[in-house]
Formats: C-alpha cells, sequence, structure tokens
C-alpha cells in the first residue's frame, strides 16, 4: 500500500545515529545541506524525468539529453545556484553528457595548465557556456600511449600560428565525450613541432564549430562513433570522431605553464620553443585530477548498487516458513551476507579513502605551485592505482548486486542494468586500469630499489599484515632477475595489494578522527573490520606465503566475519539509508526507500510501451499464419 513503510521493521532495528551517519556519508554538515536539498530538488522536478529512457532511439534519447542539459543551466542560472550546488545538480540529474566533460575535464584542464592569460581568456567563457568545450587526446590508434599520438601541431613563424593536423587515419582522434556534436572547442592533444623539430605531446585549445551557426569549421571533420555498450546507458552522451585537415588553428595557444606559470614552455614569435626543467608529465595533470574526482565517483556508484540490493534483500523473502509463516527475508541467509556486506563495507571504505585522495591532490597541486616535485610520483601511483582498484571492485560490485536480485535485479526498472551499463567503461577511461596498475609497479619498483625492502613504515598497527604482503610480492618479484615485462602480470598483483594496504590504512586512520553520533563510529569500526577481514580471506594465500598469519589466523578471521556480519545485519538498512538517496536517484523500484516492491513492479510492466495493445504489432503479419498452418510447414 503507498504511504506504508515495508521497511519501519528494518529501520526500528538500527543501532546507531541515522541522521549523524549521513552527514559522515557526506564529509560534513554542509555537504549534507547542499546534497540534501539539491538532491529533492532535482527529485521534484518532471523536467528532469529518467524513467524512460530506455524506451528512446538514439535521437530521441540524445534530444532529450540536450533539452535535460539545457533545463539544467536554466535552473543553475534562475536559482543563482553556487558552483558546488550547480555540481550536485548535475550529479543528481544523472545523465552521462557533453556538461560532464565540460565541467569535468575542459574546464580543470585550462585552470591547471593554461597560463594566466589563457584563463583570462577562456574561463570567463567556458563559465558562462558562451563555448563547450571537450578533451581530445585519445586518438583512433592511441589511447593508453599518449607519446604514441600522431596529430600534429607545426608552428608556422611566418603566421604566428600553428596548424593542426591528422596526419593518418588512426591519427583521428576518437572518443572525447561532447565532441560528436555539441563541443565549440576542443583541447586537442598534439606533437608540437617546431622549426623542423619535434617537441612531444601538448595541448591546444582549438575552435570546432561555428559560434553562428554550429557547423564545423573549415578543415574540421567531426561527428559521433556510434551506439555504444547498452541501450540507454552512455549512449546519452556524444563520444565522437575528428580529424583536422591543416586547420590554420587562429585561436590555439600552446598550454604553456602548469599551475601559476610553473611550467613554462612557450614558442616565442620567432618560433624559438622554450621549456624549465620540470617533469613533461605535467602535461597529465588534467588526468590526474579527474582520476582522484573517479575514486570518489566509484564510492557513488558502488554506494547505489548496495542500497538498492540491500533494501530488496529485506523486502524479498524465499523458503523457510515454518507452519504456515512468512518465508524467509534473503538478507538472513548467510550467503546473501557474505555477497552483499562486503560490498556495503567497500562503498565506505572508498568514500573515506576518495576523501583522502582529495587532499593529497590539492596538497600536490599546492607543492607544484612551489615548484616542490617531491610528491609527485606518489600522487601520480595513488591516483592511478586507486581509480583502477575502486572501479574494478566497483564495476563487479554492480553486477554482483544484481545478481543479488534474482530474476528481478536484471530488469530495467531494478535500476541495476542501466547502472553497470554506465558504470563500467570508468574501468577503461581515464587510464586503462591494467595500465595504471603497470605505472603503481613501475612506482613500487623504485621505492623499493630506492628504499631496500621497507615500503613504507607510517602505516596503522593493524595494517602490519597488508604491509607485509606488499614487500613479500615485491621481494618475490624483484628478487629474481628477469625483466618487468617479463614480471608485469605479478608486478600488477603486486600494486592491487599496495592500493589495497592504502585503503585499509586511511579507513583506520578515519576512525582516528572525532566521528561525533550514537554508535556510529562503532558501525564504522564493523565495516572496516569487514572490509579488511574479507580482503585478508579472499587473498589468504598471499598473506599465508608472507608467513605473518597462519593457517590458524584464516580460520579465525573467518569467524570474526560471520561474527561482523550478524553485527551489521540489523543495521544494514539503517546503514544504506544514510546515503540519503532520493528514488528519483536510485531510479530503482527494486530500491525504493519504502520497499512497496511488488505493486509497483506490477503496475511499471504495464507502462512498457509493448503492452499499449494486447495484440502485439505483427500477431495478424506473422503469428496468426502459424498458428492457422497457412505457411507450408516443412515435412516433418
Ligand atoms: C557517469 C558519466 C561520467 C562522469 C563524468 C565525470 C567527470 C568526467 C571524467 C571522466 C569520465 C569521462 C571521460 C574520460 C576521459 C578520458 O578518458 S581522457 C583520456 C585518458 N587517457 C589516459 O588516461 C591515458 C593513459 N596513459 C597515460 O597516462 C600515459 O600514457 C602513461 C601510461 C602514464 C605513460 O606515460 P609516458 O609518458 O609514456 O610515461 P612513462 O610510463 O614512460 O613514465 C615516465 C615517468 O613519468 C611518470 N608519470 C607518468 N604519468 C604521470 C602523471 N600523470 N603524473 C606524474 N608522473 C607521471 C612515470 O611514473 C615515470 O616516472 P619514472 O620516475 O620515470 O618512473
Ligand atoms: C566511455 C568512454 C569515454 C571516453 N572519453 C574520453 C574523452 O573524453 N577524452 C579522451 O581523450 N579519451 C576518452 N576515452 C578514451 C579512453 O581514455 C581510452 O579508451 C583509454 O585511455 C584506454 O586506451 P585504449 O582505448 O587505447 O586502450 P588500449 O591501451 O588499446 O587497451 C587495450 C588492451 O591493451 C592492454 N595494454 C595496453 N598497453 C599495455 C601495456 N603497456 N602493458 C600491458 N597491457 C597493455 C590494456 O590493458 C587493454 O587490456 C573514453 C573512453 C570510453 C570508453
Amino acid at each position: 500500500m503507498e504511504g506504508v513503510d515495508h521497511l519501519a521493521h528494518e529501520r526500528n532495528k538500527s543501532e546507531f545515529d541515522v541522521d549523524a551517519m549521513k552527514i559522515v556519508w557526506a564529509g560534513s554538515p554542509h555537504a549534507f545541506d547542499v546534497s540534501d536539498r539539491i538532491s529533492k530538488l532535482v527529485a521534484s522536478d518532471p523536467g528532469f524525468r529518467k524513467d524512460n529512457r530506455s524506451t528512446l532511439s538514439r535521437k530521441e534519447l540524445f534530444k532529450n539529453t540536450l533539452r535535460k542539459a539545457a533545463y539544467a543551466w536554466k535552473t543553475i542560472v534562475d536559482l543563482r545556484l553556487s558552483e558546488e550546488e550547480a555540481a550536485k545538480l548535475r550529479f543528481y540529474v544523472d545523465e552521462p553528457a557533453f556538461t560532464d566533460l565540460h565541467w569535468g575535464m575542459f574546464i580543470p584542464a585550462i585552470k591547471g595548465q593554461g597560463t594566466e592569460e589563457q584563463q583570462q581568456k577562456w574561463l570567463p567563457l567556458a563559465y558562462k557556456m558562451q563555448i563547450i568545450g571537450c578533451y581530445a587526446q585519445t586518438e583512433l590508434g592511441h589511447g593508453s600511449n599518449v607519446q604514441g599520438l600522431e596529430t600534429t601541431a607545426t608552428f608556422d613563424s611566418q603566421t604566428d600560428e600553428f596548424i593542426i593536423h591528422s596526419p593518418t587515419l588512426t591519427s583521428s582522434k576518437w572518443w572525447p565525450g561532447g565532441l560528436g556534436k555539441v563541443a565549440t572547442h576542443a583541447i586537442a592533444y598534439a606533437r608540437l613541432i617546431v622549426g623542423g623539430r619535434e617537441h612531444g605531446v601538448h595541448g591546444f585549445i582549438v575552435q570546432l564549430r561555428s559560434l553562428e551557426d554550429h557547423s564545423p569549421l573549415l578543415g574540421i571533420t567531426v561527428g559521433d562513433i556510434g551506439m555504444k555498450f547498452g541501450n540507454g546507458a552512455y549512449n546519452t552522451m556524444d563520444n565522437g570522431v575528428l580529424q583536422f585537415d591543416h586547420v590554420l588553428d587562429v585561436y590555439s595557444i600552446a598550454f604553456a605553464s602548469i599551475a601559476v606559470m610553473l611550467w613554462v614552455s612557450q614558442v616565442t614569435c620567432e618560433g624559438k620553443y622554450k621549456q624549465s626543467d620540470v617533469p613533461r608529465q605535467l602535461v597529465y595533470g588534467t588526468m590526474v585530477y579527474v582520476r582522484q574526482t573517479i575514486v570518489a565517483d566509484a564510492s557513488c556508484a558502488l554506494s547505489r548498487a548496495v542500497c538498492i540490493a540491500t533494501r530488496y534483500s529485506a523486502v524479498r523473502r524465499q523458503f523457510g516458513s515454518q507452519n504456515g509463516g512468512p518465508e524467509t527475508q534473503v538478507i538472513d541467509y548467510k550467503t546473501q551476507q557474505s555477497r552483499l556486506f562486503p560490498l556495503l563495507a567497500s562503498a565506505y571504505a572508498f568514500r573515506f579513502i576518495g576523501e583522502w585522495l582529495k587532499w593529497l591532490y590539492a596538497d600536490v597541486t599546492q607543492r607544484l605551485q612551489a615548484n616542490d616535485f617531491s610528491t609527485l610520483p606518489e600522487a601520480h601511483a595513488c591516483t592511478a592505482g586507486l581509480k583502477s582498484l575502486t572501479t574494478t571492485a566497483t564495476a563487479d560490485g554492480i553486477e554482483e548486486c544484481r545478481k543479488l536480485c534474482g530474476g528481478h535485479g536484471y530488469l530495467c526498472s531494478s535500476g541495476l542494468p542501466e547502472l553497470f551499463a554506465v558504470y563500467v567503461p570508468a574501468c577503461t577511461y581515464e587510464g586503462d586500469n591494467t595500465v595504471l596498475l603497470l605505472q603503481v609497479a613501475r612506482f613500487l619498483m623504485k621505492t623499493v630499489s630506492q628504499l631496500g625492502s621497507r615500503l613504507s613504515s607510517k602505516k596503522p598497527v593493524g595494517t602490519i599484515a597488508y604491509m607485509t604482503r606488499v614487500e613479500h610480492l615485491m621481494q618475490c618479484r624483484c628478487g629474481v632477475q628477469r625483466g618487468f615485462a617479463e614480471l608485469s602480470a605479478d608486478l600488477v598483483e603486486a600494486a592491487v595489494a599496495h592500493c589495497q594496504l592504502i585503503v585499509v590504512s586511511k579507513f583506520i586512520e578515519k576512525l582516528q578522527q572525532e566521528i561525533p553520533g550514537k554508535g556510529v563510529k562503532q558501525q564504522l569500526e564493523v565495516l572496516c573490520n569487514i572490509y579488511a577481514l574479507f580482503l585478508l580471506h579472499k587473498h589468504q594465500g598471499d598473506f599465508l606465503s608472507t608467513g605473518c598469519i597462519t593457517p590458524k589466523h584464516a580460520a579465525l578471521a573467518n569467524d570474526e566475519l560471520r561474527s561482523l556480519y550478524s553485527q551489521v545485519r540489523p543495521n544494514a538498512i539503517a546503514l544504506v539509508d544514510a546515503f540519503n538517496y532520493t528514488d528519483h536517484y536510485l531510479g530503482s523500484i527494486l530500491g525504493c526507500y519504502d520497499g512497496n516492491v511488488y505493486p509497483k513492479l506490477y503496475e511499471a510492466a504495464w507502462k512498457d510501451p509493448l503492452n499499449e495493445s494486447v495484440v502485439p504489432d505483427g500477431y495478424h503479419l506473422y503469428i496468426r499464419p502459424l498458428l492457422k498452418q497457412e505457411i507450408r510447414t516443412a515435412r516433418l
């Protein structure tokens, strides 16, 4: 029945202050206020409806996305929302669109790599959306290997301009989000050539389309690369293809510096290339920035799937009826708990590692401005490794949540298939996860060679086993005289172990902070122990081989896990309520707040276009002749 909370009995079991946990999840009372207000604003506005996406054609879907993006911008302007509120609104609109890359990469690239002059020229236009940008780095032939990019930018000292060109088919820009049909400008990465000499890959701001009639400019060929995985999903985004034919790009300016003129690589009017001695990888700065935002995104996506699966697991009953009484809630099965609760713990773990990574990125950015590159390698390794670890775990976790919901998890109305389809490219974009782990492995090899076996001492006591595991995995690999390439598959395992050590240690450090609210810290301690012991159980071969745990320890850890699951069980619904997601944002009948699943599933079924007629189109043409044997049947 509408209005009845079918999960009230679960919510009454909670042993902690849910409102206080909501603040912990949001990060601060202010952050909670903004999230709560904006999520309700979006949920209550029919202009942001999203429950019909799976029934639209690609063109209808895309036009609807443009409508929503324009409507969101009008809402932001009319309500005079702050940058923080506007970002939250785009988040809760929950539709991959060109705005993601305009705000998520194009603007950060100009802020992070543009000179003061370039920022003054381009940022006001971008903030007012008088230009729409994309980040055009990947090409048809190269994505991971940035140094393999083929697009050229040749400086013409006669005209004081750059000529941007796609010399080969494989140099076509391919994948940039927003590029296909919307972006008017791109930050295009190209090989800088000055005076016949090549100076590696640099970023250029290039105008692609007329600001008058949106037609591609002379020398620009641009379009969409076609349908992607899943039906609605990421097909709201116009990932594009772009070719330059000797574009005399009067607007392009070679990105001349990182942060505040820290790294000045200039091309003078006389055609001289000047670069000071800062790491050339600073040109990758935008990717490092985005990778740390992707870690925070992982906690959002995983928590969303876990919220759906947890609420449905409490609603769903199957088997176990005693004397005609109610069947057993599937959330009470130990197998369901052993699959679901580690994902619940991971969602919280990724939330806190995302907070720490945001601090690490801000710290390294501040150091760069002071010409201090000392923590850049660690920042790169951490952002790369944690992006890889959290997105892989989240993509796998969303699929596990779909399976935890049985058959109904496969319905679009569960919200899980689309969430999976939208999320999984995160394992590829912003750096293929294996390629990024190889960067971490390279960092570990260098660290081991510099520090000897002790990779790092500054870790909480509870992580000794985790630290020993990483050192053991590295020693086993570094000890043998074989090349990096030969050992790369093993080194990637050590890289994963290193990242897991970071997540566990930062979760433990989080618990050392002052955390207000009745029972809140205790619940987080349970989740931290679940995260740490679940991984120890999953990788117990590594831990046993280090000798720092014995088979008896491994068995005790497993017993402790079961006990921890029992401690979470009465609090599970409250722990997912703490994410404070609206039903609109969840987009899931199985995960609806009131747990009134069956009537909503049944009602939703009849809204499918196929049910607009009781006799389907095609019956008279194809089925009736079949049934009436009017088609000559093959001789049996
Ligand atoms: C739900 C809807 C979406 C939500 C949207 C929200 C926001 C939008 C954001 C994301 C989603 C949408 C789109 C994604 C956009 C993209 O995908 S943009 C393109 C991303 N592409 C990549 O990530 C490419 C990956 N490849 C690389 O980063 C590099 O090629 C490499 C693998 C790092 C290798 O680089 P290379 O220059 O060859 O260096 P090498 O391996 O030789 O290393 C040399 C030294 O440099 C150090 N180093 C490498 N990278 C960095 C770095 N970034 N920072 C600092 N240092 C770096 C490396 O460690 C080596 O150091 P040594 O001391 O010499 O060992
Ligand atoms: C949805 C989506 C949105 C995107 N948006 C953008 C965007 O806005 N802008 C942009 O510039 N790009 C974008 N991209 C492109 C994305 O950044 C690249 O696809 C990504 O960096 C991976 O590169 P690749 O496609 O070349 O993969 P490849 O590197 O070709 O990967 C193929 C396989 O090769 C393996 N491999 C590659 N190199 C090595 C190695 N050295 N050692 C071991 N294994 C290796 C990989 O692990 C993988 O298994 C997007 C991609 C997607 C899917």
